[in-house]
């Protein structure tokens, strides 16, 4: 029988989705597309994009700049915020450059895809988009670095965590370690080359009254390789109040969550330390 600890190496069975047919494709081929990105948010909240257009370069330069960023400051971690205003580190010199191209790129991936999202669920894209106020939607970039740990008592560079806001967008150096729990299973994520991995997020989870879970991933730690990885999660705008859509509750499933500004949902994570679901689950009422 699956055991929380059971874990599988499923490069093969997580969804893939082909962003050049969302796009580019026939009417036809979108909707079919549509329809396969809306079973991977309901039974995997995980899945990874393929043909997304950003240069390979654009990506690899990234992750350059990461590294060069954290020789420079010694740290394992950073974070800026990108959107709507823009933020970034005075070096290396071209960093700003790098990370304010990657994150427009990025947003505009993360907000087809939403599009995509809001179109599978049967919802009116400009409805939602204002409701959730996305042209100021709210972007963050961060550079995780886990270098080669040799202590067996530490597995982990992420506990178990869901990540706030819509969709995350990851791309990683080529090492894997990242695992996301999928019915009760931790599966080992190996990406398809010059495939950019998106997980579902807390207030995708809110909006859709809990039809797309925010998926519950962790990090384990390599011995013998450095591992790195930028992540850059798209949210609704801070001062959007989330809550779920009426079109998705009904007498038979009343709301799930209550309606939480994101800003408010924000600080009340930061200030707790609150492990896996805990954010969503101060807003959850049942
Ligand atoms: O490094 C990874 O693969 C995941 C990082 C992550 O979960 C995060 O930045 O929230
Ligand atoms: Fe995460």
């Amino acid at each position: 029988m699956a055991s929380s600890q059971t874990e599988l190496l499923a490069e093969k069975i997580i969804p893939t989705i082909d962003f050049g047919v969302l796009v580019n494709g026939t009417p036809d081929q979108r909707s079919g597309m549509v329809q396969t990105l809306a079973k991977a948010c309901e039974d995997w909240g995980f899945f990874m994009l393929l043909n997304h257009g950003m240069p390979d370069r654009l990506s690899d330069e990234m992750l350059e700049a990461f590294t060069v960023l954290f020789e420079k400051c010694w740290k394992h971690y950073v974070k800026i915020f990108v959107h709507p205003e823009f933020h970034s580190v005075p070096k290396p010199l071209n960093f700003r450059d790098i990370s304010k191209d990657y994150s427009e790129c990025t947003r505009a991936i993360g907000l087809e895809l939403l599009k995509a999202i809001w179109e599978g669920l049967g919802m009116e894209e400009s409805h939602i988009n204002e409701a959730l106020k996305l042209g100021s939607c709210f972007q963050n970039l961060t550079g995780n670095l886990y270098p080669p740990y040799q202590n067996p008592d530490i597995k982990f560079g992420f506990v178990p965590h869901s990540d706030h806001g819509l969709l995350t967008l990851l791309y990683q150096n080529g090492v894997d370690g990242l695992q996301i729990k999928h019915q009760d299973r931790w599966v080992s994520v190996r990406p398809l080359p010059n495939s950019i991995m998106v997980n579902t997020c807390d207030h995708l989870e809110i909006v859709t009254n809990g039809k797309y879970k925010a998926v519950l991933h962790r990090v384990l730690l390599n011995t013998e390789v450095e591992r790195m990885s930028v992540a850059t999660t798209i949210g609704p705008s801070l001062d959007a109040i989330v809550e779920p859509i009426p079109d998705l509750m009904n007498e038979d499933f009343p709301a799930v969550f209550r309606g939480i500004k994101y800003r408010d949902y924000l600080e009340q994570q930061q200030s707790n330390s609150l492990v896996e679901k805990g954010a969503l689950n101060l807003v959850r009422l049942s």
